[in-house]
């Protein structure tokens, strides 16, 4: 990667973390990891379960903390979680007895932006996900799909610089899935955050990353980064989609043998 030093937003060095189990033992979710995503980067982590991909999103958003190396977002290591950096889950993380609109208003009225303002800023993210008409209904009136939509509507709305999202479209159909993916990559173009996100799912991967880190299992750890040199949006027909499909499939099928 040729981006400056003062262009990187997240820089993780020798980054390790080693769980300990009830009965006394080890776990090493992660180890050795080198990675420095510069600022506006969209970068995909992917990986067999248990590579570590969780555990690396969650120091990232200072949920966890690091049992060796150093993590850092803006050249300040990440102590703890920072209001300016979301992350979104798939299990979506709504309030039920909140309205579709009371849910994104939620995030800025948190960090007390005056009413107003808090109102003009949820609508216009409603507004950029498509659910102006939702407004007033509950998440429980709304399909899934609709509820991973608030979720980033209420995370664009208080304009993070860094969004974390671990498998945010897994539960989702392959339609709404791909939309999504679509909106997600129209509204990073438009706002310009750093954007890590966390699947198990490869075509999604080489659809949306610039990057895409292949982690693997036992212990954690970076197998290999590979630059998506596509432009934006990408079809999944086209040869060099099926060429990048080809080459991390292979990578797997390396790391299965070993
Ligand atoms: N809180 C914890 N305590 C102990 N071990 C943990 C904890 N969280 C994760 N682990 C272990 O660390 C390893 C990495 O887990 P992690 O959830 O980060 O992997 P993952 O790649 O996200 O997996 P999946 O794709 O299945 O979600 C696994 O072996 C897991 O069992």
């Amino acid at each position: 990667m040729s981006a400056k030093a003062a262009d990187i937003k997240i820089a993780a060095k020798g980054l390790e973390k080693r769980y300990r189990s009830a009965r006394g033992g080890e776990q090493i979710a992660l180890t050795g990891v080198e990675l420095a995503v510069p600022a506006g980067e969209f970068v995909c982590l992917v990986g067999p379960s248990g590579c570590g991909k969780t555990t690396l999103i969650k120091l990232m958003g200072g949920f966890e903390t690091p049992t060796d190396g150093v993590l850092t977002i803006d050249g300040r290591p990440v102590t703890k979680p920072d209001p300016d950096h979301i992350m979104i889950f798939q299990d979506y993380g709504l309030f039920p007895w909140r309205t579709v609109l009371g849910n994104v208003l939620f995030g800025l009225e948190a960090r007390g932006v005056p009413i107003d303002e808090a109102r003009a800023r949820a609508q216009e993210a409603l507004q950029l996900v498509g659910l102006c008409a939702a407004a007033y209904k509950h998440p429980h009136e709304i399909s899934g799909g609709m509820k991973q939509r608030v979720a980033i509507a209420r995370a664009l709305a208080v304009e993070p610089s860094v969004l974390f999202m671990d498998e945010p479209f897994a539960a989702l159909d392959a339609f709404t899935r791909m939309r999504l993916q679509d909106e997600l990559l129209g509204l990073w173009q438009a706002k310009g955050s750093t954007i890590v996100f966390v699947t198990h799912d490869l075509d999604e991967a080489i659809a949306l990353g610039q990057r895409v880190v292949l982690m693997a299992a036992n212990p954690g750890r970076i197998q290999r980064i590979i630059e998506i040199d596509m432009p934006h949006p990408r079809e999944r027909t086209d040869s060099a989609f099926a060429a990048y499909r080809h080459e991390l499939f292979a990578e797997f099928h390396l790391l299965h043998e070993e």
